[in-house]
């Protein structure tokens, strides 16, 4: 199955609209530049191989976010016919997207101190920490195309923070710079050195 389709996509047709298609095209233009290539090529095998193991897992799941986000998401966030969202109306075409950072960050959901690292606010749950009483707070965006990750990213902090806290309290490093910045998720642009104490 891979070996038609690695021949049918090299040959230029266009690739199917499946998840085996997508990881076949990254994993050639990856490849192209993987230096056993200029060898002789590999084999499928050796695709399959390097592609579990040469990798990085979390890599994997950023690309595939990303393709499932690019090519998935166009299709099922453009408006289908004129329609009107809060007194607006958009035309067919449009395509719509949650504007997450600035929704979280607006003064007039959260308050004054809606810049402040505040985890206390959701104390009474995530209703009472707005000023509507709404729901909006959506991290992992909200609907059928909510984050599928969103339980596993969840777990994942969790049980590492618990393993940490269990045997090291930390502070952050005076190296660090404060430059968050936006890859798909919020990020510490210059990373976020830790010193870390062995109880
Ligand atoms: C803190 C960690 C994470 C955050 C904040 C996050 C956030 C998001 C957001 C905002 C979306 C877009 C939802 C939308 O379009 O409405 C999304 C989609 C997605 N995420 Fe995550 N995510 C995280 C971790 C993960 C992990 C660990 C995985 C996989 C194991 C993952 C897989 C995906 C996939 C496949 C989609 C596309 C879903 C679709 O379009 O149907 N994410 N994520």
């Amino acid at each position: 199955m891979i070996e038609k389709r690695e021949t049918a996509i090299k040959s230029g047709e266009k690739a199917d609209d499946d998840l085996l298609s997508l990881l076949i095209e990254s994993n050639l233009k990856l490849f192209k530049e993987h230096e056993k290539l200029k060898n002789g090529g590999m084999t499928t095998e050796e695709v399959i191989e390097e592609s579990l193991e040469d990798l990085n897992p979390m890599i994997k799941v950023i690309m595939f976010g990303t393709v499932v986000q690019s090519v998935g998401g166009c299709e099922s966030r453009m408006t289908s016919n004129n329609v009107e969202l809060g007194g607006i109306t958009y035309p067919k075409g449009v395509i719509l997207s949650l504007p997450i950072l600035f929704v979280h960050h607006d003064t007039e959901i959260w308050g004054q101190d809606a810049h402040e690292f505040n985890p206390e606010r959701f104390v009474e749950g995530i209703l009472k920490a707005t000023m509507s009483g709404q729901m909006e707070f959506f991290p992992f965006g909200w609907g059928p195309r909510i984050c599928i990750g969103q339980n596993f990213a969840i777990t994942e902090a969790k049980l590492c923070l618990s393993m940490i806290l269990q045997s090291f309290s930390f502070e952050l490093s005076p190296s660090y710079i404060h430059a968050p910045h936006t890859i798909i998720t919020l990020q510490p642009q210059h990373g976020t050195p830790i010193i870390l104490h062995r109880f």
